[in-house]
């Protein structure tokens, strides 16, 4: 089995996932915290990523494929290769995802590899400051 590991990025990595009805609440978030994402290097699900660039269009992010279409997926191997340093993932617990595997697999990747995980707005907001500084 080979392992990858990556030399840690100049600045801290965050990775923004949210589900359908949490969207509002991220985009909300990243306008609230553009300052300290905008020294962070973004990567987001497809559509996340295309909502918060909307509002806060200084922010640079890489968006990846939508969650249902594998996103979840790719944001997972990034944790695995040591390329994510913090996940924000607005999650709707009220819902049902027709992608439920990956949300549990890219939630289990964070906690294998012990990233910090937000899961909500309030978890983010005492987090990011942190992550944003380290
Ligand atoms: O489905 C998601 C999280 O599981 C998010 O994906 P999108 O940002 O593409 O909607």
């Amino acid at each position: 089995m080979t392992e990858t590991t990556e030399t840690p990025a100049a600045t801290p990595t965050i990775a923004l996932v949210a589900h359908d009805a949490k969207k509002a609440e991220m985009a909300a978030f990243a306008e609230a915290h553009r300052n300290e994402l905008a020294a962070t290097t973004l990567y987001a699900t497809g559509t996340t990523g295309a909502r918060v660039m909307e509002r806060c269009p200084e922010l640079s992010v890489t968006r990846l494929k939508s969650g249902p279409l594998g996103g979840d997926q790719q944001i997972g191997a990034m944790i695995a290769e040591g390329r994510i340093d913090m996940l924000i993932f607005f999650v709707d617990p009220l819902s049902p995802h027709p992608h439920d595997v990956d949300v549990k697999a890219l939630m289990r990747l964070a906690l294998v590899y012990d990233i910090p995980m937000a899961l909500n707005p309030a978890t983010a907001a005492r987090l990011l400051p942190v992550a944003a500084s380290a």
